[in-house]
């Protein structure tokens, strides 16, 4: 258990030099031009870095190359130009410290909710003793005991994205990059897996980047909130979350400050201005 993950934690940990979790050097992402659709620049000279244990947001207005960074991060992209390195080493491709959860839980139908989670451990050859004490294990802390044996349209939505973090939390990976992944769930729902994403992160000592265009949202969850410009993305503001308890996202979102941190955010993404246009 890592003390510094549980209360309050502005900035980055110091990591006695370890390298950083996930860095990204001088990225830049175009897509080239195809027929009559023009060159799209994506991103554009994306540096940063997360510290082994710190969960990070990323904002920014739509197609501002968030989803891109994020391949880019999982090796599913190769970078245009610049580094992605996980672990200190360069991110040539898919790679096992680094998983993915997405807004679609992208749960396979044909499978029981225990085949899914534990889908990536039978890929890297585990023993189906181990992989069944490994998924039983985490079924029970996603508080979905006792629904190994379900299919996933028997669960509702928050359950799957339930089982979706159980997968993704199976494989160990260093690094989670989640897209939005509670982005299509009710406020309540969202408010509950919030708070047990906060503590199964906090409990493993996990790294996070993760992509919302819920600003409350990024707050209550994270140690520090990036924010990126219009496409070409970049990262124009780097905004450290001084309020306790980022384990406890419910009882951060009731605590006084949040509501100066929305507010700091919207006026960096100008979203008065975007509301005078229309
Ligand atoms: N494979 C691709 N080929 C061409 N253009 C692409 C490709 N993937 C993404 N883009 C373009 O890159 C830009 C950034 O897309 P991206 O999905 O990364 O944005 P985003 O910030 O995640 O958006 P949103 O918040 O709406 O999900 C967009 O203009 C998009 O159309």
């Amino acid at each position: 258990m890592n003390d510094a993950l549980h209360g309050s934690r502005a900035t980055a940990p110091a990591h006695g030099g370890l390298h950083p979790a996930i860095e990204f050097i001088g990225v830049d992402k175009r897509f080239p031009a195809r027929g009559k659709n023009p060159e799209v620049i994506a991103a554009r000279n994306v540096t940063l870095s997360i510290q082994p244990g710190e969960v990070v947001s990323l904002i920014g207005p739509s197609g501002c190359g968030k989803s891109t960074l994020l391949n880019m991060g999982s090796g599913l992209a190769r970078t245009s130009a610049g580094t992605v390195k996980v672990n200190g080493e360069e991110v040539t491709g898919p790679n096992k410290h680094v998983a993915f959860m997405l807004q679609k839980d992208l749960l396979m139908p044909w499978r029981t909710i225990a085949q899914n989670v534990e889908f990536g451990l039978e890929l890297r050859g585990v023993k189906a003793a181990d992989r069944a004490a490994i998924s039983t294990k985490l079924l029970a802390q996603c508080h979905l005991k006792g629904f190994g044996n379900s299919y996933p349209h028997q669960l509702s939505g928050g359950m799957r994205q339930r089982a979706a973090m159980a997968r993704t939390l199976a494989v160990d990976p260093l690094v989670l990059l989640m897209d939005e992944p509670f982005s299509a769930l009710d406020a309540q729902t969202k408010m509950i897996l919030q708070q047990d994403l906060a503590r199964t992160v906090a409990e493993h000592n996990k790294t996070v980047l993760f992509i919302t265009h819920d600003l409350a949202e990024a707050v209550a969850l994270s140690d520090r909130i990036l924010v990126m410009s219009e496409r070409p993305g970049t990262i124009v503001e780097e905004i450290v979350v001084d309020i306790p308890g980022r384990d406890n996202p419910m009882a951060r979102r009731k605590h006084p400050a949040v509501g100066d941190y929305v507010t700091r955010l919207m006026d960096l993404l100008k979203l008065d201005a975007q509301t005078d246009v229309h």
